[in-house]
């Protein structure tokens, strides 16, 4: 079975002041396009950067996510620490998907720029930040999909399949 990590990185949400909103839009956006058999891995945790490397590692490693999606921790205030967390445990930044992100995102709102998300390769698994407002979810992962599929088959993980309708992935042609 294809496993799929959805954590919400939050103070409030895991202190249940919040519901998670954030990391449930992740998981009925993954429902909508993926086709194939999955399953998420999910967690709510604080900013605390060791909890979060802990956890990352945790779902790559032992719960075998080909995809961790975070959510939350990404801007500028003293406890976002969730690109700290993930280069510290990723092997290779892909910064592409940070860029466009933020690019995507600046057709929402000026203060896009003030989100540091960013993705990163640990062995078989593509981890990738969005920021923690519930409307940026469908606004970022969105415009990033369509090249996830392709990036977990070159690092050896699972094929992922979409419901074309919902969601059009591109894989170059051999
Ligand atoms: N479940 C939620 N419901 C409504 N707004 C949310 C929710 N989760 C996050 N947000 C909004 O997104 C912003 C950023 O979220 P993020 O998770 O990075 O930080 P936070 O919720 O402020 O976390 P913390 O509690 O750790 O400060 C929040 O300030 C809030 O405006
Ligand atoms: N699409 C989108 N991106 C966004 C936002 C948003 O509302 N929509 N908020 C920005 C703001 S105000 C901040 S502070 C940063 C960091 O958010 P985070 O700390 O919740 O990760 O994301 C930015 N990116």
């Amino acid at each position: 079975m294809i496993r799929i990590g959805v954590i919400n990185i939050s103070d409030r949400a895991s202190a249940g002041v919040y519901e998670d909103i954030p990391g449930k839009a992740v998981v009925a956006l993954l429902t909508d396009w993926l086709s194939c058999d999955w399953e998420p891995v999910y967690r709510v945790i604080p900013d605390e950067q060791d909890q979060i490397e802990a956890t990352l590692i945790e779902l790559a490693d032992s719960e075998g996510c080909c995809l961790v999606v975070t959510t939350g921790g990404t801007g500028p205030s003293p406890r976002d620490v969730t690109p700290e967390a993930t280069e510290a445990v990723c092997q290779k930044m892909m910064p592409g998907f940070g860029e466009l992100m933020r690019q995507e995102s600046l057709n929402y709102v000026p203060t896009a720029i003030l989100s540091r998300q960013t993705a990163g390769i640990r062995d078989q698994t593509l981890i990738l930040n969005l920021p923690g407002k519930p409307k940026a979810i469908g606004q970022c992962l969105s415009v990033v999909f369509p090249a996830i599929p392709y990036c977990i088959d070159l690092i050896g993980g699972p094929f992922l399949t979409t419901n074309e309708e919902q969601m059009k992935v591109f894989r170059p042609k051999a």
